[in-house]
């Protein structure tokens, strides 16, 4: 909302708790969720669906488990003609779906898209530079969106691979958890650049086997994200894995850590479409108690040797 805010006058934040839109109208700030960030003053605030009907675009930014729900709540206050674009970075845990999908299946008419890359919340809020990309099948669409979002700190490239671009931001996070693991139990930085270049493999054959295109994951939604994650102590997930690393116990603080979904679910749908995914597959068994540290490591390090 601030990135969409500072590219264009009339934006609204749509708050559940109006006690949090009055905070914000009456502050300038969400001390929550963005502490000591000014927010632009163009920015309106509500916690009424009702003002959905009049927008042109609207921005999922909640957590991947909770689109089907919030589709359900808000879909009928959309505008039909309003395009969505979900910011969320998961797939849906239930089903293995993809949140354009379940966004299509539960809002049908509408043209959905997707926003993706590195760029923490805070880091956009501030006005920080940041590059990220936005998906739609329809190139005209992407390209609309992306003059329509980008402003003078927040840049986006658009693309026509909703799938590339979606699932490089859901597997990053699993990767991030992992290059958190290597950190927390103290097994190097060489690990770690290991860790980043056979974990984009795995998404790039992940991502074909889903219909998209492999070469997607070297971009800003994949390897800049994966990079981002995997390095900076701000990411939700990598301190996840760290915690793992150091504990062997999974815990989360009660923050939102999108890749332990994705973990599980990318593990099972790699067995089903029966591509090899080791690194997502040993974090997945990490987080729910079925390999240990070393044990994963080991049979890591033990495959068999292939051609890069
Ligand atoms: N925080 C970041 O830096 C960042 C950057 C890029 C992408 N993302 C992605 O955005 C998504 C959300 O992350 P976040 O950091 O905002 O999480 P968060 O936990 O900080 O905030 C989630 C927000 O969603 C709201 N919410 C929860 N359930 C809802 C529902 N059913 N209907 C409407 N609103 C609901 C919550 O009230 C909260 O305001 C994740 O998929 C994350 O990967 C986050
Ligand atoms: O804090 P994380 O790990 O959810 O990462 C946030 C964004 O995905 C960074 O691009």
């Amino acid at each position: 909302a601030v990135a969409a805010a500072k590219a264009d006058s009339d934006v609204t934040l749509l708050a559940r708790r109006e006690e949090i839109a009055a905070e914000c109208r009456r502050s300038g700030r969400n001390e929550a969720a963005l502490p000591g960030i000014p927010l632009p003053g163009g920015l309106a605030y509500s916690a009424d669906p009702a003002v959905l009907i009049d927008a042109d675009i609207v921005l999922f930014a909640m957590p991947s488990q909770e689109h089907r729900a919030a589709a359900r709540a808000y879909g009928a206050s959309i505008g039909a003609d309003a395009t969505i674009v979900t910011c969320a970075k998961g797939m849906e845990q239930a089903t293995g779906r993809l949140l354009t999908d379940v966004l299509g299946e539960e809002l049908p008419g509408h043209r959905i898209a997707v926003l993706s890359g590195p760029g923490f919340a805070a880091d956009i809020a501030r006005g920080l530079p940041t590059a990220m990309v936005i998906a739609a099948t329809d190139m005209a669409l992407a390209k609309g969106l992306a003059a329509a979002l980008s402003g003078p700190t927040f840049r986006l490239y658009p693309s026509t691979d909703r799938i590339g671009v979606q699932l490089g931001g859901a597997l990053k996070n699993v990767l991030a958890i992992a290059c958190g693991i290597v950190e927390g139990a103290g097994l190097g930085d060489s690990a770690r650049a290991a860790l980043i270049s056979r974990g984009l493999a795995e998404m790039s054959r992940f991502v074909a086997a889903r219909g998209g295109e492999g070469d997607t994951v070297r971009g800003l939604s994949g390897l800049g994200d994966l990079v981002l994650t995997a390095t900076s102590h701000q990411s939700r997930n990598l301190r996840f894995g760290i915690a793992l690393g150091k504990d062997g116990r999974a815990s989360g603080g009660g923050e939102l850590v999108e890749g332990a979904f994705a973990a599980s679910v990318a593990g099972r749908v790699a067995s089903d479409l029966g591509i090899d995914m080791p690194i997502t597959e040993a974090v997945a068994a990490i987080i729910d108690g079925r390999l240990d540290v070393s044990a994963a490591l080991e049979r890591l390090m033990s495959r068999p040797i292939t051609q890069e």
